[in-house]
């Protein structure tokens, strides 16, 4: 099986590690013989149809849900021997929409500065440093003319960015990004595109996970990809190996060509195939 390229820093420790992961809801498995390994400073993308599990894999790695069969390690630590409040504190999760809404009225930087306790509510002191450093990131992912800006007036690509730069306040060792650019304009969906791109620049980054529908959405940084189909893995690799248009086409049902630019990829389906979508061919 091909492993995410190690970053040098870390290059012997793995963030996360799942062995024959399942999770069964409702008389089936949404998850099911899930092995995978991610070194410790790697981007890597999760990527699939509506469905496919990714969100459940999520929970899973954040400790929010409890498989039911298999073995999961985060950080090192193994899933039933460490205390989860605990490793928490090691990992943000980022998502467009969330239980975790800031306030709409602080600004982006105070936004920002929360994540020195990992809530949306400024409840304790904040240091200095943690302010400084809130602004710096806050100018790393281009908010620096909107510090002062209100959250609830920004953007939805500036919010993503202001909790992305939130998230990294008290440097994570894990960084799960769940879908970070659902719902984007072109133009702030690359904004956050070159800002993961540019966090996984930063000094001893942490790993990312982003998860994705789109493999138009995975920066260059991305070293890793998985692919889910109805909760079994359908490939994992380097993307070079694993975004291929005959592997695609079948995980997403659509006949599609995988192109590939300056790093990135494409997926194009010509119309002359929307007539087999629209009678049975694809998914109902
Ligand atoms: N608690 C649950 N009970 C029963 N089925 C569930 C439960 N949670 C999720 N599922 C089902 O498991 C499957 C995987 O869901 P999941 O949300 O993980 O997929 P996803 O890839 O994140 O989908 P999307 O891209 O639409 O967000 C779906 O069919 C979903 O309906």
């Amino acid at each position: 099986m091909d492993q995410a390229d190690a970053r040098p820093s870390r290059p012997d420790s793995l963030a996360i590690r799942t062995q024959n992961v399942g999770v069964y809801r409702q008389g089936r498995w949404i998850l099911k013989d899930v092995d995978w390994s991610v070194p410790s400073g790697a981007c890597v993308a999760v990527l699939g149809p509506n469905g496919s599990g990714k969100s459940t894999l999520t929970r899973v790695i954040s400790g929010y849900l409890w498989p039911t069969v298999g073995e999961v390690s985060v950080l090192g630590e193994a899933f039933g021997s460490v205390n989860l409040h605990d490793l928490r504190e090691s990992l943000r999760l980022v998502q467009p929409t969330g239980l975790a809404e800031p306030d709409p009225e602080m600004t982006a930087l105070e936004v920002a500065t929360t994540g020195a306790f990992g809530t949306v509510g400024l409840y304790r002191e904040t240091t200095p440093h943690d302010r400084a450093e809130a602004e710096r990131l806050l100018e790393t992912v281009g908010l620096h003319a909107a510090l002062r800006t209100p959250y609830m007036s920004l953007s939805s690509g500036e919010r993503i960015r202001c909790l992305m730069a939130r998230a990294m306040v008290r440097k994570p060792r894990l960084l799960l990004l769940d879908e970070p650019t659902s719902g984007l304009d072109l133009l702030a969906r690359e904004q956050v595109l070159a800002t993961i791109q540019s966090l996984h620049q930063e000094a001893d980054p942490p790993t990312v996970v982003l998860i994705t529908h789109h493999l138009e959405e995975l920066p260059p940084a991305v070293s890793h990809v998985m692919v889910l189909q109805d909760g079994r893995v359908a490939a994992q690799g380097d993307p070079e190996s694993v975004l291929r248009s005959d592997l695609l086409s079948d995980v997403y049902q659509c006949p599609l060509e995988v192109v590939r630019a300056d790093g990135r990829y494409y997926s194009r389906v010509s119309p002359g195939a929307w007539a087999s979508l629209l009678s049975g061919g694809a998914r109902a």
